[in-house]
């Protein structure tokens, strides 16, 4: 896989190609301050100046930037967030346009791996603090920041500039077993996998065909040849009535998840086994192959989270509070040791 197949995947690229067949979102460009923020491991995401209020905002000169300050005051102890107005007011604006709930994503990755500290356990966003709170909790956006051509076989090349952005994308209720990842071999389709493999759809089983009809034909009029690289996998979302939209693009290697796949059998293109002309179709066929979901393995034990996102958000602040107030004593005490 090449740089430039990772560059042609990102979501400001193949979504104006592509618009018509897929969920209506808006991208915005990324700043520095909030990727700055985004990486920075030590600031928490409690800010109350972003609620989906759709006040104007007064002081929008510039983006201004504060670290958390801990008074020392126990009584009076402020968490401060840093806050981004004008930034702020145009996701404010991108989200009320398209309806006011959303998917977040950065140029190619989702935050799948956090949607267990959301106060819903889901992607589903109405400000810029939920974007936040799955952003800074996500190893996929991360990785999308720090290291998007890690797994690229041409590492002496130079990394290509990317432009960062914040791809807004209206909240759509997916039933995980109509989504399908799809892989693209010289322009051919050649493999579909169901997407949420660790579970047995009957509804899978008995539309088989169906399901690898309606597909084919959807890559037939509206993706094969139309996209930059030869050798691609999209995503799609086969609804009620048996339509078809696109959900996503990625290149065509180990990056992205071969699912019911091997990579090499993939790469190598004869060996797998067809269900119809060139076409392999991939699900789980019982209850007895499924597996515990891929997600869980991401997730940190229920106490915390109950403590950092559960009923009471505050609660994890009391939390940090006593741990500050245990500190200060130990501390105390020392020093009276010495
Ligand atoms: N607009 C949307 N509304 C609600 N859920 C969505 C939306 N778009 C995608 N999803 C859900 O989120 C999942 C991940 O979406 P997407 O493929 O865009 O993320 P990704 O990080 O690129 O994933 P991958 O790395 O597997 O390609 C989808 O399988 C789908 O279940």
């Amino acid at each position: 896989m090449k740089k430039e197949q990772v560059v042609n995947c990102q979501f400001s690229v193949w979504y104006p190609i592509f618009k018509k067949h897929t969920i209506k979102s808006l991208i915005l460009p990324l700043p520095q301050n909030v990727i700055d923020y985004l990486l920075d491991d030590g600031t928490l995401v409690v800010s109350g100046s972003d609620h989906n209020t759709q006040q104007p905002h007064t002081n929008s000169a510039s983006d201004a930037e504060e670290d958390i300050q801990w008074s020392d005051d126990e009584t009076t102890t402020t968490v401060t967030a840093p806050e981004f107005p004008e930034f702020t007011s145009q996701v404010l604006e991108a989200i009320n346009a398209l309806g006011g709930r959303i998917f977040p994503k950065l140029n190619w990755s989702a935050p799948r791996d956090a949607n267990w500290i959301a106060l819903n356990s889901s992607l589903e966003c109405h400000s810029l603090s939920d974007i936040f709170l799955l952003f800074k909790s996500s190893d996929f956006i991360t990785h999308d920041l720090t290291q998007p051509f890690l797994q690229c076989s041409d590492q002496d090349s130079p990394d290509p500039v990317i432009n960062y952005e914040l791809v807004l994308r209206k909240w759509s209720e997916l039933i995980p077993g109509g989504e399908f990842r799809c892989f693209v071999k010289e322009n051919k389709l050649i493999a579909i996998s169901q997407r949420d493999y660790t579970q047995y759809y009957q509804h899978i089983l008995k539309q088989e065909d169906q399901i690898c009809q309606a597909i084919q034909e959807f890559f037939n009029q509206h993706i094969q040849y139309n996209f930059l690289d030869e050798d691609f996998v999209f995503d799609v979302y086969r609804d009620s009535q048996g339509r078809v939209w696109l959900i996503d693009v990625n290149p065509f290697g180990e990056v992205t998840d071969s699912l019911l796949f091997g990579w090499e059998e993939l790469k190598s293109g004869g060996e797998i086994t067809q269900q119809q002309e060139g076409l392999a179709f991939r699900y789980t066929t019982s209850e007895v192959t499924v597996q515990p979901s891929p997600s869980l393995s991401y997730r940190i034990p229920r106490d915390f989270v109950d403590l950092s996102t559960g009923e009471d958000a505050y609660k994890l602040i009391d939390f940090l509070k006593l741990k500050k107030s245990q500190q200060e004593e130990s501390d105390e005490e020392e020093n009276t040791q010495q």
